[in-house]
């Protein structure tokens, strides 16, 4: 980073927390209840990213089933998802090693942090619980708390907005093509992950500042 950011938007899910297990547990209860065979955590991951509405219709397709394009019942089977959602959530909170690090670091050195994720936001308060993260925070934004997610721009711009920086001044940290591509739109610099979930992102040609495989890598970038 040539110079250390007003503030760092962090994604969630295969960023700061290995999610994934839990999310697959809850995505084959709801799909199971269903009458579906469930798909493992391996498929689901290749499905997180877009928010857990676009997870489901995902699955559904790959079921065959025909709620995936029925308006009331996919409403149904989304409730169901929420359900089990928030029984997963402890599941959930398997934060990536150098996570918390990297957040009381970049808190310590004046740098506004943000949660910029497509989870739902009734999920986050709690899944922050579970993990001891409480005020770790200067601004949430869920994927349901604005009329538009990531890979719009819109929460990218809330929350530099929020802080009063530009977008420039701002970096988002992520590891999926949505999170690549709201960067791009907002004109925020971005940093890449290169675990978490993914799919369909050639790492290289993204555009990142940097990729890299551990979140204390951003406090090597503070000044002296
Ligand atoms: O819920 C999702 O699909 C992904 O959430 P994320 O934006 O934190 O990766
Ligand atoms: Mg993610």
């Amino acid at each position: 980073m040539q110079e250390f950011p007003r503030a760092v938007l962090f994604d969630l899910d295969g960023t700061l927390i290995d999610s994934a297990g839990g999310i697959a547990w809850a995505l084959d209860r709801t799909l199971v209840e269903l009458g579906h065979a469930g798909v493992g955590e391996a498929q689901a991951r290749a499905w997180i990213g877009e928010g857990a509405r676009v997870l489901l219709r995902r699955a559904l397709r790959h079921a065959g089933s025909a709620l995936a394009d029925d308006e009331a019942g996919f409403e149904h089977a989304f409730a169901r998802l929420m359900h089990h959602y928030a029984d997963s959530l402890p599941r959930q909170a398997q934060a990536y090693p150098g996570a918390e690090e990297a957040l009381h670091g970049l808190r310590g050195q004046g740098v506004r942090v943000a949660l910029c994720t497509n989870k739902p936001e009734r999920f986050i308060a709690p899944l922050l619980d579970a993990l001891a993260w409480h005020d770790l925070f200067d601004g949430i934004v869920g994927g349901d708390t604005l009329p538009e997610c990531k890979p719009s721009a819109l929460p990218l711009r809330h929350l530099a907005d929020a802080f009063g920086a530009r977008e420039a001044e701002c970096v988002m940290v992520g590891d999926s093509h949505t999170d690549a591509s709201a960067a791009r739109a907002a004109g925020m610099p971005l940093v890449l992950v290169d675990y978490g979930y993914h799919r369909d992102l050639d790492l290289e040609a993204a555009g990142a500042l940097a990729v890299t495989p551990d979140l204390r890598s951003l406090l090597v970038a503070a000044p002296a």
